[in-house]
């Protein structure tokens, strides 16, 4: 039964590539490599260069690899970009992924894997962690475009034989253990992926974004996750869907929180370098603090995450930057 991946040549679609690899399975990619690279996607793999918003390209795409399961990782992902263009992001993260999934209920596709966001929860009461019962009030376009997504996947699922997983991964961060991929994007703007730049001198200082936010050193709180425990979750909820009959909407978290500083602070330390730091103002469309409660996908899935660790995150995140400037000096 083969797999499609949109999205699998950027970050953490390439990742989910190498893990479906790895169990065997055959793989389909389809990218139209606005972020992402061929070169992220092994060529064990098939990949397509096409637009997932266009039924003529998914559509016979679905049907000659008879594709049973898809994961759409495809889409717009920067939260301060859909504030200045929420029309764009309405457009990539939500339109578009109605046009796939009418694709796939026309091709008989079974399982559809769709990645969210915390940002659907937009700052929840209080710094608890926020379970999927809490009510969804996104802060930015971006989680609202997302939000509208499992909507849609919700009311396509109950009217056609299509079941599905919508896992709200809170911040994704860290790259393969065994080198084979990680974040690549040369301007990219999630913080580990800035800081290890700064480490590396690839950036000459970054910047803090707001200090004065309710939180105990003033900088936004998040939980973040080694992208490995986050595609293992991924194959999981594949072999869910493939032997029952549930959908399942769960947070991807270790419910753990940290500040922009402490981030910060690990970087250098792991890094051994004492890059320069500016104070800056806040970013718009952050939320001040949010950690998941992840009881669920543990009790649904039987999910144990692996790399709950900051250390390790941010040592797999600095040795696949200096991977990328090895490979960019070639
Ligand atoms: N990185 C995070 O912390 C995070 C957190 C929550 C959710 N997500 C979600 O995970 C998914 C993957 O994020 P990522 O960090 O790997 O981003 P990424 O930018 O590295 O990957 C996105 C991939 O989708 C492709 N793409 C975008 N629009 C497309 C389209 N219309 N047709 C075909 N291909 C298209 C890009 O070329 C790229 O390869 C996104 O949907 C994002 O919203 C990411
Ligand atoms: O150079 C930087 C980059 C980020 N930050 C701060 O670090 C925190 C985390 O920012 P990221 O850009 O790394 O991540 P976001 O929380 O904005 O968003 C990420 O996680 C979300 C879920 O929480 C979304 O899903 C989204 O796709 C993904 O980009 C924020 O307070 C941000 O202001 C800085 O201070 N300096």
């Amino acid at each position: 039964m083969t797999v499609l991946v949109t999205g699998g040549a950027g970050y953490i679609g390439s990742h989910m590539v190498w893990r479906l690899l790895d169990a065997g399975e055959e793989v389909v990619v389809a990218d139209r490599l606005s972020t992402g690279f061929d070169w992220a996607v092994p060529p064990e793999a098939n990949l397509n260069i096409g637009d997932i918003g266009d039924p003529d390209f998914i559509g016979p795409l679905l049907k000659r690899h008879d594709i049973q399961s898809v994961f759409h990782f495809a889409g717009s992902i920067v939260v301060p970009e859909s504030v200045t263009d929420p029309l764009g992001y309405y457009l990539n993260n939500t339109v578009k992924s109605r046009a796939l999934m009418e694709a796939c209920v026309k091709a008989g596709v079974s399982h559809f894997i769709f990645s969210s966001t915390a940002a659907v929860y937009g700052t929840p009461d209080g710094m608890a962690p926020v379970a999927e019962s809490a009510p969804a009030s996104p802060e930015s376009p971006y989680g609202t475009s997302k939000l509208m997504t499992e909507i849609m996947l919700r009311d396509a699922a109950a009217a056609h034989p299509l079941r599905y997983a919508c896992l709200r991964y809170f911040n994704v961060a860290g790259a393969d253990p065994n080198g084979r991929t990680g974040q690549s994007t040369p301007n990219a703007t999630h913080l580990i992926k800035v800081a290890t730049q700064a480490a590396l001198n690839k950036r000459p200082f970054m910047e803090v974004f707001g200090t004065d936010y309710g939180t105990p050193d003033g900088t936004c709180i998040r939980d973040y996750i080694h992208v490995t425990d986050l595609v293992e979750a991924h194959y999981l909820a594949l072999q869910h869907l493939r032997s029952s009959e549930e959908n399942l909407v769960a947070n991807c978290g270790y419910g753990r929180g940290r500040s922009v500083l402490e981030v910060i602070d690990m970087v250098k330390q792991v890094s051994g370098s004492d890059f320069e730091v500016k104070l800056a103002e806040r970013r718009p469309g952050d939320a001040v603090s949010i950690v998941a409660n992840s009881d669920l996908i543990k009790d649904r899935l039987g999910w144990t995450p692996q790399y709950d660790d900051l250390e390790k995150i941010v040592g797999n995140a600095l040795s696949w930057e200096a991977a990328l400037e090895r490979r960019n000096r070639k």
